[in-house]
Protein backbone atom coordinates (compact mmCIF):
# COMPACT_ATOMS: atom_id res chain seq x y z
CA UNK A 1 0.00 0.00 0.00
CA UNK A 2 1.37 3.82 -0.93
CA UNK A 3 0.26 6.59 0.69
CA UNK A 4 0.34 10.42 -1.32
CA UNK A 5 1.36 12.40 1.55
CA UNK A 6 1.35 15.90 -0.99
CA UNK A 7 1.33 16.76 -4.76
CA UNK A 8 5.43 15.10 -5.18
CA UNK A 9 5.96 12.88 -2.44
CA UNK A 10 4.45 9.26 -2.51
CA UNK A 11 6.00 7.11 0.23
CA UNK A 12 5.77 3.45 0.20
CA UNK A 13 6.06 1.27 3.23
CA UNK A 14 9.64 -0.14 3.53
CA UNK A 15 8.96 -3.49 5.61
CA UNK A 16 11.72 -6.29 4.02
CA UNK A 17 14.01 -3.36 2.63
CA UNK A 18 17.50 -1.96 4.66
CA UNK A 19 15.75 0.93 5.82
CA UNK A 20 12.33 0.55 8.44
CA UNK A 21 10.94 3.32 9.75
CA UNK A 22 9.31 3.48 12.43
CA UNK A 23 8.72 6.82 13.80
CA UNK A 24 9.97 10.27 12.94
CA UNK A 25 11.49 13.02 15.18
CA UNK A 26 13.07 16.14 14.51
CA UNK A 27 15.56 16.70 17.19
CA UNK A 28 19.04 14.91 16.89
CA UNK A 29 19.25 14.80 20.74
CA UNK A 30 15.34 12.76 20.95
CA UNK A 31 15.48 10.70 17.92
CA UNK A 32 14.60 6.96 18.28
CA UNK A 33 15.87 3.57 16.69
CA UNK A 34 13.81 3.72 13.45
CA UNK A 35 13.35 7.24 13.53
CA UNK A 36 13.04 9.36 10.37
CA UNK A 37 14.87 12.02 10.73
CA UNK A 38 13.46 15.43 9.55
CA UNK A 39 16.04 17.99 9.46
CA UNK A 40 14.58 21.20 9.40
CA UNK A 41 16.28 25.04 8.58
CA UNK A 42 16.28 27.18 11.83
CA UNK A 43 17.46 30.73 12.92
CA UNK A 44 20.20 28.99 14.06
CA UNK A 45 21.20 25.77 12.98
CA UNK A 46 20.25 23.79 10.27
CA UNK A 47 18.90 20.00 11.39
CA UNK A 48 21.70 18.25 8.89
CA UNK A 49 24.49 20.25 11.48
CA UNK A 50 23.03 17.15 13.50
CA UNK A 51 22.64 14.32 11.50
CA UNK A 52 25.66 12.51 13.10
CA UNK A 53 23.99 12.71 16.01
CA UNK A 54 20.50 11.86 14.53
CA UNK A 55 22.54 8.42 12.64
CA UNK A 56 24.12 7.55 16.13
CA UNK A 57 20.69 7.44 17.59
CA UNK A 58 19.29 5.09 15.10
CA UNK A 59 17.92 7.23 12.64
CA UNK A 60 17.76 5.61 9.50
CA UNK A 61 16.78 8.28 7.24
CA UNK A 62 16.41 11.76 6.77
CA UNK A 63 13.59 14.22 5.53
CA UNK A 64 15.29 17.36 4.79
CA UNK A 65 15.32 20.43 1.54
CA UNK A 66 19.02 19.14 1.61
CA UNK A 67 20.53 15.93 0.79
CA UNK A 68 22.50 13.89 3.90
CA UNK A 69 25.94 12.88 3.56
CA UNK A 70 25.16 10.24 6.13
CA UNK A 71 21.91 8.65 5.63
CA UNK A 72 19.06 8.30 2.64
CA UNK A 73 17.19 11.53 2.56
CA UNK A 74 13.62 12.14 1.38
CA UNK A 75 14.27 15.66 0.03
CA UNK A 76 11.64 18.21 -0.32
CA UNK A 77 11.25 21.82 -0.50
CA UNK A 78 9.39 23.28 2.78
CA UNK A 79 10.34 20.09 5.00
CA UNK A 80 8.48 21.81 8.07
CA UNK A 81 4.87 21.65 6.25
CA UNK A 82 5.65 17.67 5.39
CA UNK A 83 6.09 16.58 8.66
CA UNK A 84 2.42 16.90 10.52
CA UNK A 85 0.79 14.52 7.83
CA UNK A 86 3.77 12.00 7.56
CA UNK A 87 3.75 11.65 11.10
CA UNK A 88 0.24 11.08 11.27
CA UNK A 89 0.84 8.61 8.59
CA UNK A 90 3.36 6.90 10.29
CA UNK A 91 1.55 6.61 13.37
CA UNK A 92 -1.25 5.22 12.65
CA UNK A 93 -3.66 9.08 12.02
CA UNK A 94 -4.36 8.63 15.68
CA UNK A 95 -6.41 11.99 16.01
CA UNK A 96 -8.98 10.20 13.71
CA UNK A 97 -9.75 8.06 16.67
CA UNK A 98 -8.88 9.76 19.22
CA UNK A 99 -11.39 12.77 19.85
CA UNK A 100 -8.84 15.95 20.35
CA UNK A 101 -10.31 19.43 21.42
CA UNK A 102 -7.93 22.08 20.67
CA UNK A 103 -8.00 25.42 22.29
CA UNK A 104 -6.27 28.98 21.07
CA UNK A 105 -6.32 32.34 22.13
CA UNK A 106 -4.05 34.43 23.58
CA UNK A 107 -5.28 34.31 27.08
CA UNK A 108 -6.60 31.17 28.96
CA UNK A 109 -5.44 28.17 26.90
CA UNK A 110 -3.91 26.54 29.84
CA UNK A 111 -6.48 27.27 32.49
CA UNK A 112 -9.10 26.37 29.90
CA UNK A 113 -7.85 22.63 29.12
CA UNK A 114 -7.03 22.27 32.89
CA UNK A 115 -10.90 22.81 32.76
CA UNK A 116 -11.60 20.81 30.24
CA UNK A 117 -9.98 17.81 30.91
CA UNK A 118 -11.31 17.56 34.28
CA UNK A 119 -14.98 17.67 32.60
CA UNK A 120 -14.10 15.17 30.32
CA UNK A 121 -12.89 13.48 33.50
CA UNK A 122 -15.97 13.64 34.93
CA UNK A 123 -18.10 12.21 31.87
CA UNK A 124 -15.69 9.17 32.35
CA UNK A 125 -13.01 9.14 29.91
CA UNK A 126 -9.44 8.74 30.57
CA UNK A 127 -8.04 11.59 29.49
CA UNK A 128 -4.57 13.09 27.83
CA UNK A 129 -3.30 16.47 28.13
CA UNK A 130 -0.99 17.99 26.31
CA UNK A 131 0.00 22.13 27.22
CA UNK A 132 2.09 24.72 28.09
CA UNK A 133 2.73 23.41 31.83
CA UNK A 134 2.59 19.72 31.21
CA UNK A 135 1.98 16.72 28.93
CA UNK A 136 0.14 14.00 30.94
CA UNK A 137 -1.71 10.87 30.03
CA UNK A 138 -2.38 7.36 32.25
CA UNK A 139 1.29 6.51 31.51
CA UNK A 140 2.37 9.66 33.55
CA UNK A 141 3.42 13.29 33.40
CA UNK A 142 6.23 15.25 32.03
CA UNK A 143 6.60 18.89 32.20
CA UNK A 144 6.16 21.04 28.79
CA UNK A 145 8.45 23.10 27.26
CA UNK A 146 6.98 24.63 24.91
CA UNK A 147 3.01 25.85 24.36
CA UNK A 148 2.32 23.13 21.45
CA UNK A 149 5.02 21.08 20.84
CA UNK A 150 6.32 20.14 17.35
CA UNK A 151 4.85 18.19 14.75
CA UNK A 152 6.55 14.67 15.26
CA UNK A 153 5.80 14.79 19.18
CA UNK A 154 2.13 16.01 19.02
CA UNK A 155 1.54 13.12 16.68
CA UNK A 156 4.15 10.44 18.82
CA UNK A 157 2.22 11.82 21.87
CA UNK A 158 -1.11 11.16 20.66
CA UNK A 159 -0.37 7.64 19.59
CA UNK A 160 1.24 7.22 22.74
CA UNK A 161 -2.25 7.79 24.44
CA UNK A 162 -4.57 6.06 21.47
CA UNK A 163 -2.39 2.81 22.61
CA UNK A 164 -2.91 3.88 26.57
CA UNK A 165 -6.51 4.05 26.33
CA UNK A 166 -7.11 7.21 26.08
CA UNK A 167 -10.75 8.80 25.23
CA UNK A 168 -10.17 12.19 25.04
CA UNK A 169 -7.52 14.24 24.49
CA UNK A 170 -7.33 18.06 25.21
CA UNK A 171 -4.34 20.51 23.64
CA UNK A 172 -3.54 23.89 23.61
CA UNK A 173 -3.06 25.52 20.26
CA UNK A 174 -0.46 28.26 20.28
CA UNK A 175 -0.49 30.75 17.20
CA UNK A 176 3.17 29.66 16.42
CA UNK A 177 2.14 26.37 16.52
CA UNK A 178 -0.14 26.98 13.58
CA UNK A 179 2.42 28.86 11.71
CA UNK A 180 5.07 26.41 11.85
CA UNK A 181 2.63 23.65 11.36
CA UNK A 182 3.25 22.00 14.36
CA UNK A 183 -0.59 21.05 14.23
CA UNK A 184 -0.78 19.67 10.64
CA UNK A 185 -2.23 16.23 10.44
CA UNK A 186 -4.40 16.47 13.17
CA UNK A 187 -7.86 16.54 12.98
CA UNK A 188 -9.52 18.32 15.92
CA UNK A 189 -12.97 17.20 17.34
CA UNK A 190 -13.76 20.81 18.79
CA UNK A 191 -11.22 23.76 18.39
CA UNK A 192 -12.20 26.84 20.63
CA UNK A 193 -11.12 30.39 20.44
CA UNK A 194 -10.93 32.23 23.76
CA UNK A 195 -9.71 36.09 23.26
CA UNK A 196 -7.23 37.70 21.08
CA UNK A 197 -4.96 40.86 22.23
CA UNK A 198 -1.69 42.20 21.61
CA UNK A 199 0.79 39.80 22.17
CA UNK A 200 3.67 37.90 20.32
CA UNK A 201 3.74 40.71 18.03
CA UNK A 202 7.75 39.61 17.55
CA UNK A 203 6.58 36.81 15.54
CA UNK A 204 3.76 37.87 13.81
CA UNK A 205 4.35 41.27 12.98
CA UNK A 206 0.92 42.58 13.14
CA UNK A 207 -2.76 42.00 15.14
CA UNK A 208 -4.07 41.18 11.82
CA UNK A 209 -1.33 38.22 10.83
CA UNK A 210 -1.68 37.23 14.40
CA UNK A 211 -5.45 36.88 14.09
CA UNK A 212 -5.29 34.75 10.80
CA UNK A 213 -2.76 32.42 12.23
CA UNK A 214 -5.28 31.57 14.78
CA UNK A 215 -8.47 31.31 11.93
CA UNK A 216 -6.62 29.39 9.91
CA UNK A 217 -7.49 26.53 12.40
CA UNK A 218 -10.93 26.81 11.82
CA UNK A 219 -11.39 24.96 8.95
CA UNK A 220 -13.60 22.01 7.52
CA UNK A 221 -9.98 20.37 7.19
CA UNK A 222 -8.58 20.60 10.52
CA UNK A 223 -11.93 20.96 12.67
CA UNK A 224 -15.80 19.14 13.21
CA UNK A 225 -16.69 22.21 14.69
CA UNK A 226 -15.61 26.11 16.29
CA UNK A 227 -16.04 26.82 20.00
CA UNK A 228 -16.42 30.83 20.26
CA UNK A 229 -16.22 33.73 22.71
CA UNK A 230 -18.51 36.11 21.52
CA UNK A 231 -17.19 38.33 24.52
CA UNK A 232 -14.15 39.27 22.17
CA UNK A 233 -13.86 41.26 19.46
CA UNK A 234 -11.73 38.91 17.99
CA UNK A 235 -14.46 36.13 18.43
CA UNK A 236 -17.19 38.15 16.95
CA UNK A 237 -15.00 38.41 13.77
CA UNK A 238 -13.97 34.61 13.60
CA UNK A 239 -17.72 33.37 13.91
CA UNK A 240 -18.88 35.56 10.97
CA UNK A 241 -15.54 34.08 8.47
CA UNK A 242 -15.50 30.50 9.53
CA UNK A 243 -16.85 27.86 7.75
CA UNK A 244 -17.56 24.73 10.06
CA UNK A 245 -20.57 24.61 12.61
CA UNK A 246 -19.70 27.25 15.41
CA UNK A 247 -20.95 27.13 19.43
CA UNK A 248 -20.91 30.61 20.90
CA UNK A 249 -20.46 31.35 24.66
CA UNK A 250 -21.13 34.09 26.12
CA UNK A 251 -21.10 36.11 30.30
CA UNK A 252 -23.21 38.91 28.39
CA UNK A 253 -24.99 37.89 25.39
CA UNK A 254 -27.98 35.40 26.69
CA UNK A 255 -28.66 34.90 22.78
CA UNK A 256 -24.97 32.83 22.64
CA UNK A 257 -25.38 29.15 22.29
CA UNK A 258 -23.91 28.93 26.08
CA UNK A 259 -24.43 31.70 28.34
CA UNK A 260 -23.25 32.66 31.60
CA UNK A 261 -25.41 34.23 34.75
CA UNK A 262 -25.37 34.49 38.39
CA UNK A 263 -21.56 35.12 38.55
CA UNK A 264 -20.16 35.38 42.03
CA UNK A 265 -16.31 36.07 42.01
CA UNK A 266 -14.71 36.29 45.46
CA UNK A 267 -11.79 34.72 47.73
CA UNK A 268 -13.90 31.49 47.90
CA UNK A 269 -14.03 30.70 44.32
CA UNK A 270 -16.25 31.62 41.35
CA UNK A 271 -19.59 30.65 40.63
CA UNK A 272 -22.17 30.80 38.21
CA UNK A 273 -25.10 29.16 36.32
CA UNK A 274 -24.31 27.58 32.85
CA UNK A 275 -27.19 27.43 30.47
CA UNK A 276 -27.01 25.82 27.38
CA UNK A 277 -29.44 24.18 24.80
CA UNK A 278 -28.88 20.65 26.36
CA UNK A 279 -29.76 22.21 30.13
CA UNK A 280 -28.70 24.53 32.85
CA UNK A 281 -26.30 23.50 35.62
CA UNK A 282 -24.43 25.47 38.10
CA UNK A 283 -21.48 25.65 38.53
CA UNK A 284 -18.73 26.11 41.07
CA UNK A 285 -14.71 26.25 40.77
CA UNK A 286 -11.78 27.01 43.24
CA UNK A 287 -10.20 29.01 40.86
CA UNK A 288 -10.00 32.56 41.32
CA UNK A 289 -11.21 35.31 39.19
CA UNK A 290 -13.77 36.21 36.52
CA UNK A 291 -11.83 35.63 33.85
CA UNK A 292 -12.14 32.01 34.65
CA UNK A 293 -16.01 32.05 33.98
CA UNK A 294 -14.92 32.73 30.46
CA UNK A 295 -12.33 30.05 30.66
CA UNK A 296 -14.97 27.51 31.81
CA UNK A 297 -17.37 28.20 29.18
CA UNK A 298 -14.88 27.58 26.49
CA UNK A 299 -14.30 24.05 28.48
CA UNK A 300 -18.52 23.64 28.98
CA UNK A 301 -19.25 24.43 25.34
CA UNK A 302 -16.75 22.45 23.30
CA UNK A 303 -18.20 19.30 25.67
CA UNK A 304 -21.89 20.60 24.35
CA UNK A 305 -20.26 21.01 21.39
CA UNK A 306 -19.38 17.26 20.76
CA UNK A 307 -22.42 16.17 21.94
CA UNK A 308 -21.45 15.61 25.76
CA UNK A 309 -23.54 15.83 29.00
CA UNK A 310 -23.27 19.20 30.50
CA UNK A 311 -24.26 18.47 34.15
CA UNK A 312 -21.59 15.90 35.02
CA UNK A 313 -18.84 18.23 32.80
CA UNK A 314 -20.23 20.92 35.15
CA UNK A 315 -19.74 18.78 37.76
CA UNK A 316 -16.24 17.83 36.66
CA UNK A 317 -15.47 21.46 37.08
CA UNK A 318 -15.61 21.51 40.39
CA UNK A 319 -12.80 18.73 40.80
CA UNK A 320 -10.48 21.03 39.62
CA UNK A 321 -8.13 22.10 42.54
CA UNK A 322 -6.35 25.13 40.63
CA UNK A 323 -4.07 25.64 37.28
CA UNK A 324 -0.31 25.72 38.64
CA UNK A 325 0.74 29.78 38.60
CA UNK A 326 -2.59 30.89 37.89
CA UNK A 327 -3.57 33.30 40.73
CA UNK A 328 -2.19 30.42 42.69
CA UNK A 329 -2.26 31.25 46.30
CA UNK A 330 1.20 31.42 48.41
CA UNK A 331 0.54 30.22 52.22
CA UNK A 332 3.27 32.09 54.37
CA UNK A 333 1.30 31.90 57.47
CA UNK A 334 1.08 36.17 57.22
CA UNK A 335 -2.29 37.67 57.29
CA UNK A 336 -1.59 38.66 53.52
CA UNK A 337 -3.13 37.62 50.54
CA UNK A 338 -0.21 36.10 48.41
CA UNK A 339 -0.93 35.07 44.74
CA UNK A 340 1.15 33.63 41.85
CA UNK A 341 -0.24 34.65 38.32
CA UNK A 342 1.16 34.49 34.66
CA UNK A 343 -0.61 37.88 33.65
CA UNK A 344 2.08 39.03 30.97
CA UNK A 345 -0.03 41.50 29.00
CA UNK A 346 -2.46 44.15 29.41
CA UNK A 347 -5.64 42.18 28.22
CA UNK A 348 -4.93 39.87 31.20
CA UNK A 349 -4.17 42.77 33.64
CA UNK A 350 -7.44 44.54 32.88
CA UNK A 351 -8.97 41.64 33.23
CA UNK A 352 -7.23 40.74 36.97
CA UNK A 353 -6.48 43.41 38.22
CA UNK A 354 -10.20 45.00 39.17
CA UNK A 355 -11.26 41.62 40.77
CA UNK A 356 -7.73 41.74 42.48
CA UNK A 357 -8.54 44.86 43.66
CA UNK A 358 -11.86 44.33 44.78
CA UNK A 359 -10.61 41.62 47.32
CA UNK A 360 -8.90 44.38 49.57
CA UNK A 361 -11.15 47.31 48.66
CA UNK A 362 -10.05 48.79 52.32
CA UNK A 363 -6.03 47.54 51.33
CA UNK A 364 -3.40 48.08 49.13
CA UNK A 365 -2.75 45.86 46.08
CA UNK A 366 1.31 45.46 45.71
CA UNK A 367 2.31 43.94 42.63
CA UNK A 368 5.83 42.60 41.28
CA UNK A 369 6.14 43.31 37.51
CA UNK A 370 8.77 42.00 34.92
CA UNK A 371 9.22 41.50 30.55
CA UNK A 372 10.94 38.63 29.16
CA UNK A 373 13.51 38.70 26.73
CA UNK A 374 12.78 38.48 22.89
CA UNK A 375 9.31 39.20 23.31
CA UNK A 376 7.40 42.31 21.68
CA UNK A 377 8.99 45.32 23.11
CA UNK A 378 5.87 47.45 22.77
CA UNK A 379 4.46 45.20 25.13
CA UNK A 380 6.64 46.59 28.21
CA UNK A 381 5.56 50.05 28.81
CA UNK A 382 1.94 49.15 28.77
CA UNK A 383 2.61 46.85 31.16
CA UNK A 384 4.53 49.03 33.68
CA UNK A 385 1.73 51.57 32.26
CA UNK A 386 -1.71 49.47 33.47
CA UNK A 387 -0.02 47.66 36.44
CA UNK A 388 0.69 51.46 38.21
CA UNK A 389 -2.79 52.24 37.29
CA UNK A 390 -4.43 49.71 39.58
CA UNK A 391 -2.18 49.20 42.06
CA UNK A 392 -0.54 50.97 45.24
CA UNK A 393 2.60 49.43 44.96
CA UNK A 394 4.57 48.39 41.94
CA UNK A 395 7.96 46.92 42.21
CA UNK A 396 9.43 46.41 38.79
CA UNK A 397 12.29 43.64 38.53
CA UNK A 398 13.65 41.23 36.04
CA UNK A 399 12.39 38.09 34.65
CA UNK A 400 14.56 35.99 31.78
CA UNK A 401 15.69 38.66 29.47
CA UNK A 402 17.56 35.51 27.84
CA UNK A 403 20.18 37.22 24.72
CA UNK A 404 18.70 40.55 25.58
CA UNK A 405 20.19 43.57 28.28
CA UNK A 406 17.54 43.20 31.06
CA UNK A 407 18.65 46.46 31.68
CA UNK A 408 17.12 47.53 28.70
CA UNK A 409 13.57 45.49 29.35
CA UNK A 410 13.50 46.71 33.02
CA UNK A 411 13.77 50.49 32.07
CA UNK A 412 10.85 50.13 29.59
CA UNK A 413 8.54 48.83 32.01
CA UNK A 414 9.65 51.29 34.62
CA UNK A 415 9.20 53.84 32.65
CA UNK A 416 5.46 52.96 31.75
CA UNK A 417 5.13 52.61 35.37
CA UNK A 418 6.27 55.79 36.18
CA UNK A 419 4.11 57.55 33.83
CA UNK A 420 0.95 56.50 34.98
CA UNK A 421 1.49 58.62 37.98
CA UNK A 422 -0.61 56.23 40.39
CA UNK A 423 0.98 53.80 42.15
CA UNK A 424 4.54 54.17 44.29
CA UNK A 425 6.52 52.38 41.77
CA UNK A 426 9.87 51.25 42.94
CA UNK A 427 12.76 49.39 40.72
CA UNK A 428 15.14 46.03 41.71
CA UNK A 429 16.65 44.59 39.24
CA UNK A 430 17.21 41.30 41.76
CA UNK A 431 13.69 39.50 41.43
CA UNK A 432 14.39 38.03 44.74
CA UNK A 433 15.03 41.59 46.38
CA UNK A 434 12.12 42.63 44.50
CA UNK A 435 10.00 39.58 46.81
CA UNK A 436 11.83 41.13 50.01
CA UNK A 437 10.93 44.70 48.93
CA UNK A 438 6.79 43.77 48.41
CA UNK A 439 6.89 41.66 51.42
CA UNK A 440 8.08 44.38 53.71
CA UNK A 441 5.49 46.65 51.94
CA UNK A 442 2.83 44.36 53.25
CA UNK A 443 0.29 45.18 56.33
CA UNK A 444 -2.06 42.81 57.37
CA UNK A 445 -5.03 42.23 54.45
CA UNK A 446 -3.14 43.62 51.88
CA UNK A 447 -2.54 41.76 48.53
CA UNK A 448 0.90 40.66 46.97
CA UNK A 449 0.64 39.46 43.52
CA UNK A 450 4.04 38.29 41.72
CA UNK A 451 3.25 38.55 37.83
CA UNK A 452 4.02 37.59 34.81
CA UNK A 453 6.12 33.82 35.38
CA UNK A 454 3.50 31.31 37.02
CA UNK A 455 4.75 28.25 37.52
CA UNK A 456 7.85 28.59 35.17
CA UNK A 457 10.98 26.45 37.45
CA UNK A 458 14.00 28.96 36.26
CA UNK A 459 14.93 32.18 34.91
CA UNK A 460 17.50 32.40 32.07
CA UNK A 461 19.56 35.47 31.39
CA UNK A 462 22.18 34.84 28.38
CA UNK A 463 23.71 30.90 28.91
CA UNK A 464 22.99 31.53 32.49
CA UNK A 465 20.28 29.42 34.02
CA UNK A 466 19.14 28.82 37.51
CA UNK A 467 16.07 27.64 39.17
CA UNK A 468 13.52 30.11 40.41
CA UNK A 469 10.57 29.69 41.12
CA UNK A 470 7.87 32.64 42.13
CA UNK A 471 5.90 30.51 44.12
CA UNK A 472 7.89 28.61 46.58
CA UNK A 473 10.47 32.96 46.26
CA UNK A 474 7.42 34.75 47.18
CA UNK A 475 6.24 32.04 50.43
CA UNK A 476 10.13 32.12 51.31
CA UNK A 477 10.39 36.01 51.10
CA UNK A 478 6.93 36.20 53.23
CA UNK A 479 8.34 33.87 55.90
CA UNK A 480 11.45 35.64 56.41
CA UNK A 481 9.95 39.03 56.76
CA UNK A 482 7.71 37.57 59.14
CA UNK A 483 10.82 36.07 61.35
CA UNK A 484 12.30 39.27 60.73
CA UNK A 485 9.41 41.58 62.20
CA UNK A 486 8.57 39.23 65.12
CA UNK A 487 12.63 39.60 66.23
CA UNK A 488 12.43 42.97 66.00
CA UNK A 489 9.18 43.30 68.63
C1 LIG B 1 10.55 31.10 16.96
C2 LIG B 1 10.42 29.63 17.17
O1 LIG B 1 9.36 29.13 17.38
N1 LIG B 1 11.57 28.93 17.07
C3 LIG B 1 11.57 27.48 17.15
C4 LIG B 1 12.47 26.96 16.04
O2 LIG B 1 13.72 27.50 16.31
P1 LIG B 1 14.78 27.72 15.21
O3 LIG B 1 14.13 27.87 13.86
O4 LIG B 1 15.66 28.82 15.66
O5 LIG B 1 15.58 26.33 15.25
P2 LIG B 1 17.12 26.11 15.55
O6 LIG B 1 17.37 26.20 17.00
O7 LIG B 1 17.92 26.94 14.61
O8 LIG B 1 17.30 24.56 15.15
C5 LIG B 1 17.08 24.08 13.80
C6 LIG B 1 16.74 22.62 13.86
O9 LIG B 1 17.82 21.91 14.45
C7 LIG B 1 17.31 21.01 15.39
N2 LIG B 1 18.34 20.78 16.41
C8 LIG B 1 18.87 21.82 17.10
C9 LIG B 1 19.83 21.58 18.07
C10 LIG B 1 20.26 20.25 18.31
O10 LIG B 1 21.13 19.96 19.14
N3 LIG B 1 19.67 19.25 17.58
C11 LIG B 1 18.70 19.49 16.65
O11 LIG B 1 18.20 18.55 16.04
C12 LIG B 1 16.06 21.66 15.95
O12 LIG B 1 15.16 20.69 16.50
C13 LIG B 1 15.49 22.35 14.72
O13 LIG B 1 14.62 21.49 14.05
O14 LIG B 1 12.52 25.55 16.08
C14 LIG B 1 13.05 25.04 17.32
C15 LIG B 1 13.03 23.53 17.24
O15 LIG B 1 11.84 23.06 16.78
C16 LIG B 1 12.18 25.51 18.48
O16 LIG B 1 12.72 25.05 19.70
C17 LIG B 1 12.11 27.02 18.48
O17 LIG B 1 11.23 27.46 19.50
C18 LIG B 1 11.82 28.39 20.41
C19 LIG B 1 12.50 27.66 21.56
C20 LIG B 1 10.75 29.28 21.00
O18 LIG B 1 11.04 30.07 21.87
N4 LIG B 1 9.55 29.19 20.54
C21 LIG B 1 8.48 30.01 21.11
C22 LIG B 1 8.46 31.39 20.50
C23 LIG B 1 7.16 29.31 20.85
O19 LIG B 1 7.04 28.45 19.99
N5 LIG B 1 6.17 29.70 21.62
C24 LIG B 1 4.84 29.17 21.50
C25 LIG B 1 3.81 29.73 22.46
C26 LIG B 1 3.97 31.07 22.96
C27 LIG B 1 2.83 31.46 23.88
O20 LIG B 1 1.64 31.23 23.56
O21 LIG B 1 3.15 32.05 24.92
C28 LIG B 1 4.81 27.69 21.89
O22 LIG B 1 4.01 26.96 21.28
O23 LIG B 1 5.51 27.34 22.84
N1 LIG C 1 -9.97 34.33 29.74
C1 LIG C 1 -8.99 35.16 30.07
N2 LIG C 1 -9.04 36.46 29.71
C2 LIG C 1 -8.03 37.32 30.01
N3 LIG C 1 -6.94 36.96 30.71
C3 LIG C 1 -6.85 35.68 31.08
C4 LIG C 1 -7.86 34.73 30.78
N4 LIG C 1 -7.47 33.53 31.28
C5 LIG C 1 -6.27 33.73 31.84
N5 LIG C 1 -5.89 35.02 31.74
C6 LIG C 1 -4.61 35.63 32.16
O1 LIG C 1 -3.61 35.07 31.33
C7 LIG C 1 -2.64 34.37 32.12
C8 LIG C 1 -2.26 33.10 31.43
O2 LIG C 1 -3.37 32.24 31.51
P1 LIG C 1 -3.33 30.82 30.85
O3 LIG C 1 -2.02 30.21 31.14
O4 LIG C 1 -4.56 30.09 31.19
O5 LIG C 1 -3.38 31.24 29.33
P2 LIG C 1 -2.44 30.83 28.10
O6 LIG C 1 -3.22 31.22 26.89
O7 LIG C 1 -2.07 29.41 28.22
O8 LIG C 1 -1.19 31.75 28.31
P3 LIG C 1 0.22 31.64 27.54
O9 LIG C 1 -0.03 31.55 26.08
O10 LIG C 1 0.87 32.91 27.91
O11 LIG C 1 0.89 30.42 28.06
C9 LIG C 1 -3.33 34.12 33.46
O12 LIG C 1 -2.37 33.99 34.46
C10 LIG C 1 -4.20 35.33 33.59
O13 LIG C 1 -3.46 36.42 34.08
Amino acid sequence: MAEHLGDDLRAEPTEGHDHVITGIGDDSRTVQPGDLYVALPGRRFHGLDFEEEAAARGAVAVLSDRPSRRLPTLLVDRPRERVGALASWIFGHPSQELPVYGVTGTNGKTSATYLLDAALAATGLVTGLIGGVVVRGPAGACPATRTTPEAAVVQRTLAGFRDQGVGAVTMEVSSHAVSQHRVDGVRFRTVAFTNLARDHLDFHGTMERYFAAKAALFTAERTRAAVVNVDDEYGRRLRAAVNVPVWTHSMRDPSADVYADAIRCDLAGTAFTVHTPVGSAPVRLSLLGPHQVANALTALTSIVAAGGDVVRAAAGLETLAGVPGRLERVESGRDVLALVDYMHNTAGQHELLPFLRSLAPERRLILVISATGERDPGKRFPLGHTAATYADVVVVTDDSPLSEDPHVLREAVAEGAFAANGARVIVEADRRRAFEIAASCAGPGDVIVAAGRGCEPRLVAGETVRAFDDRDELRRALRRHAAARAARS
